[in-house]
């Protein structure tokens, strides 16, 4: 399996740019999620891979070749990608098998190479024995897993995921999530996942690729991200995490650092050589908050709202020393909250971010 460089990528569209010096290397068989708001520029990248779009600076090299610079581009079917698409895009009047072997009858693939390469492909996605069915008579998984089949029929280099799982209800998501990740794990295949969906991309990525205004802002593992983000962005943007102004009070010791929250101490997980700043923003999650003890100091405050979530409740706060900042925590049942009672929280933990432009 081949690995994937994108170096300084940059597209502008007339005179917008969509991606932004854009540099993420993805190894051979590494599963790669890209992440990102609508409109960050996560399709443009995709298109850029497959060589859909050409590129306004950079380039981008699969498996040890430059398939695209501002000198050249390979036309899209010389470069060994295959693509799943959200719309599955399968022929309806084709059968499952004559879907999954289309791309081998175009080259003239010889019959009996053309039936062990469809059986295979057909026995990779768990379909051994619906070669005969027409795509109608699937279910949106199904359908799901003939397109994946079909893509890997090609024998590709490289696949990319454009939003496959989109068009699939809730239950059906996590089924088919589960197959990708299994597929992945059979065929060490290299994969660009194209995603909005975090928890998605959290259960499937090596790693993730977070993206915002065309710029990528941290490339790590699904752990990294979530407990160390780069940025106030990816902090609030995975997992809502609540980004809060911190006052630092000593440089950092062994990854921590003593500092001060809405007037409380506390000790923040930090990156190495963190000092005494201004403008210090900290992350906290939803599980570092906590209901301070009886005479325990913590910051009083209002219970806004309580959102039932079955089994736990969604509890919205305001601080009365911060009252535009809403902190959100879970409470297991039994509920004690309702909007409008007074409270008393504290953090136990948060996350120091980076200055801006030391990550
Ligand atoms: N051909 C084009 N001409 C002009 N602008 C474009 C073109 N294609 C994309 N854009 C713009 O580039 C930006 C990034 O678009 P892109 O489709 O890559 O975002 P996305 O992250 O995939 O969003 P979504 O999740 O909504 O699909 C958007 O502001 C979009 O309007």
């Amino acid at each position: 399996m081949a690995g994937l460089t994108i170096r300084n990528l940059t597209k502008h569209f007339g005179g917008f740019t969509a991606l932004q010096n854009v540099s993420i290397e993805v190894k051979p068989k590494e599963f790669l999620a890209v992440l990102g708001p609508s409109g960050c520029g996560k399709t443009t990248l995709l298109r850029m891979i497959a060589g859909f779009e050409t590129v306004s600076n950079g380039e981008i090299e699969i498996d040890g070749k430059v398939v695209s610079n501002t000198q050249r581009s390979v036309p899209p079917n010389e470069r060994r990608i295959g693509i799943v698409f959200q719309n599955y895009a399968l022929w309806p009047h084709m059968t499952v098998a004559e879907n999954i072997g289309y791309s081998l009858r175009v080259n003239k693939v010889g019959a009996a190479d053309l039936k062990r390469r469809v059986d295979e492909a057909l026995a990779l996605v768990n379909l051994t024995g619906m070669e005969d069915r027409a795509p109608a008579n699937l279910s949106g998984g199904q359908r799901q897993r003939v397109a994946l089949a079909r893509c890997l029929v090609a024998e590709p280099a490289l696949v990319l995921f454009d939003e496959p799982l989109a068009n699939l209800d809730v239950h059906l998501r996590a089924s088919m999530e589960d197959e990708f990740a299994a597929f992945h794990r059979r065929t060490g295949t290299t994969i660009v996942y194209i995603t909005h969906d975090q928890s998605e991309a959290m259960a499937l990525a090596d790693r993730i690729a977070v993206m915002d205004n065309g710029h990528l802002m941290q490339l790590d593992t699904p752990e990294a991200i979530y407990h160390r983000p780069a940025n106030e962005m990816v902090a609030s943007f995975i997992s809502q995490g609540m980004v809060i102004p911190v006052t630092i009070l000593r440089p950092e010791q062994d990854g921590r650092c003593q500092a001060e929250v809405m007037g409380q101490p506390i000790t923040l997980t930090c990156s190495a050589g963190e000092m005494p700043r201004a403008g210090a923003v900290a992350c906290f999650r939803a599980e570092q908050v906590r209901i301070a003890g009886e005479g325990e100091s913590g910051f009083d405050g209002q219970i806004q709202r309580v959102v039932y979530q079955g089994g736990a409740a969604r509890i919205e706060f305001v601080p009365d020393v911060a009252p535009d900042q809403t902190i959100h925590f879970e409470q297991p049942d039994p509920q004690p909250f309702a909007a409008g009672d007074r409270a008393r929280l504290c953090f136990a933990g948060g996350w120091l971010i980076p200055a801006p432009g030391r990550t």
